[in-house]
């Protein structure tokens, strides 16, 4: 295979094989400790942006098929495994897992030492990097990478959004692991009307939503409050984006706009524009979560859930006004994993109850958010 480098901005350089496209790009490196998943990882809107390094050291052993996409394609910035298997084996795979980066134009490299970039990371927090194959000088790709902008205040959901609004009716993959919890879905009776405000939606909520009997009308982050209003939803959901969210201010300025009028609920980015919304700040974490299995304490029910993550930023709780509540808390680090406004029908989390990839644990979310809409 062909030579692949990726250099970080503090001069780090890792040489290693190209796989999928080829070419350069820079973006902001991260890890996701996920084991499986790859697939939804790689069409997850939110890693816009980002290159993304797994930790789990053989990856593409089940090839990739066209129903686990979480949107309509890839797009993040590139995707580094320690080995690329050779070999894809499962009856439902219809690609290798190099084809799809290379049809989608998206580079792959694989080979280098994935432990000791992945400490490094973890040492010196995530950093700025750029990934080619038609530039393997080091000096060279290192200025390059220290001159690449950062995530740090970028606007790259509108990168991501849809052009337009649209009415989404499907419903899980049978393949989706939630038997456990189906006989709860009421499967007749009311059926609310969310209005789903995209910022780069991952698709396996609406399908949540669709399968909870819920009617979904998906519209661009950049709806406004009226907008929103004018399809007389019964409630709003903020889905989970890329990017710092703080210079999102239209996105905050609806959340505020309709704050008290419908019942609303967050996840991921929606719940950091929620926390916004409310006076709330932001900062960014030094490398991190993702990954499928980060612990989360429900301070209501005193329960763990082993979450999927993917975010940088997080809520400050000492910003927190009188009128909101921290629900959820990571404890790896004690962030920030879940608020809810004291006297508005609004909530939020920091994680995906949608999993996908991920366990199912959190998926009561989905039907507190239904409950939430029939009792306003
Ligand atoms: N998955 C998400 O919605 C990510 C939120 C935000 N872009 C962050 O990195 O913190």
């Amino acid at each position: 295979m062909p030579a692949a480098k990726l250099a970080l901005e503090d001069g780090t350089v890792f040489t290693g094989e190209n796989f999928g496209a080829a070419g350069e790009i820079s973006g902001e490196v991260v890890f996701n400790t996920s084991m499986t998943g790859y697939q939804e990882i790689l069409t997850d809107p939110s890693y816009r942006g980002q290159i993304i390094t797994m930790t789990y050291p053989l990856i593409g052993n089940y090839g990739v098929n066209p129903e686990d996409v979480e949107s309509s394609g890839l797009k993040l910035s590139g995707f580094i495994v320690r080995e690329l298997s050779r070999r894809r084996s499962n009856f439902r795979s219809s690609a290798a897992l190099e084809d799809y980066l290379a049809e989608a134009g998206v580079i792959g490299m694989s080979g280098i030492d994935t432990r000791a970039l992945v400490k490094h990371i973890r040492t010196a927090g995530a950093m700025t990097g750029v990934l080619s194959t038609t530039d393997l000088d080091d000096d060279s790709l290192v200025a390059k990478a220290k001159a690449s902008p950062g995530l740090v205040g970028r606007d790259l959901v509108n990168e991501v959004i849809p052009e337009k609004s649209y009415n989404w009716d499907e419903k899980l993959s049978p393949w989706a692991n939630v038997a456990s919890t189906i006989e709860k879905q009421p499967a007749s009776g009311p059926q609310p009307h969310v209005v789903a405000i995209d910022y780069g939606m991952k698709w396996n909520i609406p399908r949540h939503l669709a399968d909870m009997n819920c009617r979904v009308t998906v519209v661009p982050g950049t709806a406004t409050s009226a907008e929103v209003l004018a399809l007389e939803p019964d409630g709003v959901f903020l889905s989970n984006g890329p990017g710092d969210p703080r210079p999102l201010d239209y996105a905050i300025r609806t959340i505020q706009e309709l704050l008290g009028k419908k019942p609303i609920f967050g996840i991921c980015l929606g719940q950091q524009l929620l926390g916004l919304a409310t006076g709330m700040e932001i900062y960014k974490l030094k490398f991190g979560h993702r990954g499928a299995n980060q612990p989360v304490m429900n301070k209501q029910s005193g329960c763990v859930e082993i979450t999927s993550q993917n975010h940088g930023f997080a809520l400050d709780a000492k910003t927190m006004p009188d009128d909101v509540e921290v629900t959820h808390v990571n404890l790896n680090d004690d962030t920030v994993s879940g608020i809810r406004h004291k006297t508005h029908a609004a909530f939020g989390v920091q994680y995906h109850p949608e999993a996908s990839a991920g366990p199912h644990d959190s998926r009561y979310l989905f039907e507190q958010f239904y409950q939430t809409m029939l009792d306003d």
